[in-house]
């Protein structure tokens, strides 16, 4: 017989089907391999965001790609769980650990534009590509500051359907994060690293989150071994900016916290984290930030994202967050 406590010899990954998934679950199944010395299994788990062809707005978005590996994981279907970030609502899922939140690639957005294009070069009246009021917002507005318009077109569809509409030429260009394309071998065909003072990221883009059932104390503590405390720090102050403006992953909010060094002699670091909210026709926006010592705990990094939060909000940001209601 099996004590609760201990590690099955194998243990069984859970994942999402599409490719990014599949990749970025292959590369944590790897770590978690040579972690604990286990063999990993991966279990394909469809989710309701994965069938519906509705816009991420129109089905609510929060949560629509994690509730199906959360109910494998409840379930004890599956042992541990691997989340993009940005998809995971900002509450604590019961009966759930966040064990892990491995050292985060470029959360940076990421434009791939028909020859080799940057925003900027782009002509006016261009069509991009996206369905995420984060990034209409933000694009609307930055092509607004230099006197010209875009149209942006909802898509949605996997990585390979939202290049092909540039592909096709029914698109000038998509945004994607290049996270993502990075994860699949594909960050080559980008064609700018947008630059985040004209794009913020979603909170937590770029870092993945692996979850396990908090009642498996063994796993949850062995995989506590990939976090990466700086990461987790930003992410935590992103996430909590984004429940304090109370708004869903589709509402239009991007945030960033990053290192910000004081002085080139000092070496002292701190934690710059920067939140945006903005109407989709990029008419309005509310861009605000905040530094502080880089958080010792969780509990601070929240409580840096509350404060920036309390500040845009008495700056009229939530007016601009009707979208969150869709
Ligand atoms: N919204 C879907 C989604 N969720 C996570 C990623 C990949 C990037 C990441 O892990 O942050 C993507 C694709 C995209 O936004 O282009």
């Amino acid at each position: 017989m099996t004590s609760p406590t201990a590690l099955p010899t194998a243990l069984k990954l859970g994942t999402r089907r599409s490719a990014l998934a599949m990749a970025q679950s292959g590369q944590v199944a790897e770590q978690v391999r040579q972690l604990i010395g286990r063999s990993v299994e991966l279990v394909e788990i469809t989710t309701y965001g994965d069938t519906s062809r509705e816009h991420l707005a129109q089905i609510g978005g929060t949560g629509v790609f994690v509730s199906a590996l959360r109910d494998a994981l409840l379930a004890g279907k599956i042992d541990l769980a691997v989340h993009s970030l940005k998809d995971l609502p900002t509450a604590d899922a019961e009966g759930l650990t966040l064990a892990a939140i491995p050292v985060r690639e470029d959360p940076r957005d990421a434009l791939v534009a028909r020859d080799g294009l940057s925003f900027e070069q782009l002509p006016d009246g261009a069509r991009i590509g996206t369905g995420s009021p984060r990034r209409m917002a933000q694009l609307n507005h930055w092509a607004r500051s230099m006197g010209r318009a875009i149209e942006t077109v909802p898509i949605r569809g996997n990585v390979d359907t939202r290049i092909g509409y540039v592909a096709s030429g029914d698109l000038h260009a998509v945004v994607l994060a290049a996270a993502g394309l990075n994860r699949l071998g594909r960050l080559g065909e980008a064609t700018q690293l947008i630059p985040t003072d004209a794009l913020l990221p979603a909170p937590g883009q770029g870092a993945l989150a692996i979850e396990c059932a908090a009642h498996n104390v063994v796993l949850a503590d062995a995989l506590a071994e990939l976090d990466d405390p700086f990461t987790r720090a930003a992410v935590t102050a992103e996430r909590s900016l984004l429940a304090a403006l109370e708004a869903g992953c589709s509402a239009p909010v991007g945030a960033l916290a990053e290192p910000h060094f004081q002085g080139a002699a000092e070496r002292v670091t701190e934690l710059r984290l920067r939140g945006v909210v903005g109407t989709t026709d990029g008419v309005e926006l509310v861009q605000m930030s905040i530094t502080g010592p880089t958080p010792a705990t969780r509990t601070e990094a929240a409580a840096l994202g509350r404060e920036l939060a309390d500040e845009m909000l008495a700056k009229g940001a939530a007016g601009l967050m009707g979208e969150r209601d869709l």
